[in-house]
């Protein structure tokens, strides 16, 4: 069990159509805690008729939700930002028990998950139209935003609450309606922000949150015509199969799958600096962000200062259960998970890798694994292909700017990269020249609603948060009015 303050926050029912409601057939799927294997709950096993109905009643919702005003649909946006920060605490815990981060790293998401809701709440008061001047006599020229109309999200496990209200936000202060599917290792993060939604005052029908079997729930979100616009976040693999299934109803679709960011420590960079921002970027999440670190530059210069650094700090974090005071890196979120970083470690090992700490799967045993720092990696290993999403680190050495930007941009993908440098003709030429939709420099950690997310090449299509971000939730529509006597 959860220890909340508010027990009532912890849902084993889906939120379909604004009702509470069990599978019809009392079909159930357990949800486990990934530090120490216990069953936390079940949550229904939903599909196709479900999502259908789902949609059913969010098409209705939305025709009234879209003629509220943005004040009125901001005022109930901030009533759940408010609600969610109330009950941090709580939905911390509840996230940490599912999905195994940190207590703080749980909570600290709560808060970046609440700052869309209160990001969007303004945007959307400011989705302005244009008035053009008209190209001919008697007529008027003028450009209507309206909001796309059902749109559905299909959601990850590694940011549970995030990744749901940065496509439920913006959705929901334009005036659309959203149907979820969440991760089914995570779903009571999804399920306790739909209480709190209803709480704040969100009219039924245009949240639901369905949890069930996601090939099928996926299929009737892809293949219902009534859906105008698919938001997912994953891998890039179920990205191309969810793109390939929109197209039969031409839907709108926004991407956020897979990275496998440089990072990249130039012979000028503050070592120290460099260092910390590393481990940041590298461990945040134990791994498990598509914008972690995922292959270290290190100029040659610097390689082996920065690489005894690096590896001390890392050997010092502490592993555990993300409830304990002081644990930094929590479980991996399955078994699968932990295999995958392991046959990266013994690829990288037979290919001449030094491993500097770390290594193996920890003692505590289940899916935790050491903080690893691989030195002389180099571009044949899997690891400088494939996103590693666990906490190891390969150090690769390279000589000169031009032979790192053609390493780093050597991949298909381009979510983030980062580097450090204190050289203005060298940030810009890196910044300019890394083919990436963010580029950190001096930072290992950029999440922020302000900004625009979303990646270059086959890291995804569209932007989310910042004002960039409602754009995906919008239709442009011209209107040209004849007849009037100038
Ligand atoms: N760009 C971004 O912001 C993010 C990208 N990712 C990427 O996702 C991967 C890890 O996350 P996972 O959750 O394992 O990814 P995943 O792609 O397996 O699952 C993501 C979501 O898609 C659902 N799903 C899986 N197959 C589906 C199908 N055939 N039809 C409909 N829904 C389906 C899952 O149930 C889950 O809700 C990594 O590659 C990571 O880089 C993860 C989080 C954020
Ligand atoms: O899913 C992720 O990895 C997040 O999008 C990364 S971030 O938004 O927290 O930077």
């Amino acid at each position: 069990m959860i220890s909340l303050k508010d027990p009532s926050l912890f849902t084993q029912q889906a939120y379909v159509g604004g009702e509470w409601v069990d599978a019809p057939d009392g079909k159930t799927e357990q949800v486990t805690n990934p530090a120490t294997g216990e069953v936390l709950g079940t949550v229904p096993v939903l599909g196709r008729d479900a999502v259908a109905h789902a949609v059913n009643v969010a098409e209705k919702a939305q025709k009234l939700w879209k003629k509220r005003t943005a004040k009125e649909r901001s005022a109930i946006l901030m009533k759940w930002y408010d609600l969610m920060m109330e009950n941090q605490d709580d939905l911390g815990a509840i996230m940490t028990a599912e999905q195994g981060k940190p207590l703080a790293e749980a909570k600290g998401e709560i808060a970046y998950a609440s700052s869309f809701l209160q990001w969007f709440a303004e945007e959307g008061k400011r989705v302005y139209g244009d008035v053009i001047p008209t190209f001919a006599e008697g007529r008027r020229v003028m450009v209507l935003k309206e909001p796309v109309g059902v749109c559905a999200a299909i959601t990850p496990w590694n940011f549970p609450t995030a990744m749901i209200t940065r496509k439920a936000g913006p959705a929901l202060a334009v005036g659309c309606a959203m149907v979820v599917k969440p991760a089914m290792e995570t779903p009571y993060s999804a399920l306790a922000m739909a209480i709190l939604a209803e709480r704040a005052g969100l009219p039924k029908g245009l949240l639901s949150i369905v949890t069930g079997e996601a090939v099928e729930i996926g299929a009737e979100m892809t293949e219902n015509p009534k859906v105008r616009k698919l938001t997912f976040t994953g891998s890039t693999p179920v990205g191309r199969l969810l793109m390939r299934q929109c197209a039969d109803t031409v839907k709108k679709i926004s991407l956020e799958l897979g990275g496998n960011a440089p990072f990249i420590v130039c012979e000028d960079a503050d070592i120290d600096a460099a260092v910390e921002g590393a481990i940041a970027s590298k461990y945040r999440n134990a791994g498990q962000t598509c914008v972690c670190a995922n292959r270290l530059f290190v100029h040659d210069a610097v390689y082996d200062e920065f690489a005894e650094k690096y590896a001390a700090k890392v050997a010092e974090m502490p592993v555990g259960n993300g409830f304990e005071d002081g644990v930094v890196i929590g479980p991996l979120i399955n078994e699968k998970a932990v295999a995958k970083v392991e046959n990266q470690v013994a690829d990288a090992v037979s290919k001449g890798g030094r491993i500097l700490t770390g290594g193996k799967r920890h003692e505590l045993g289940g899916s935790f694994f050491q903080p690893t720092v691989i030195a002389d990696a180099n571009r044949d290993m899997t690891v400088f292909r494939e996103e590693t999403f666990g906490p190891m680190a390969p150090l690769i050495r390279f000589h000169s700017d031009d032979e790192v930007l053609e390493m780093a941009n050597d991949s298909e993908f381009g979510l983030a990269s980062y580097f450090y440098s204190r050289d203005i003709s060298r940030i810009w030429k890196l910044a300019e020249g890394l083919e990436s939709g963010l580029v950190g420099v001096n930072v290992g950690v950029m999440a922020t609603e302000v900004a625009p997310f979303g990646g270059f090449k086959q890291s995804g299509v569209g932007r989310e948060g910042s004002k960039y971000g409602v754009e995906d939730y919008l239709e442009v529509k011209y209107v040209c009015i004849g007849g009037i006597d100038d």
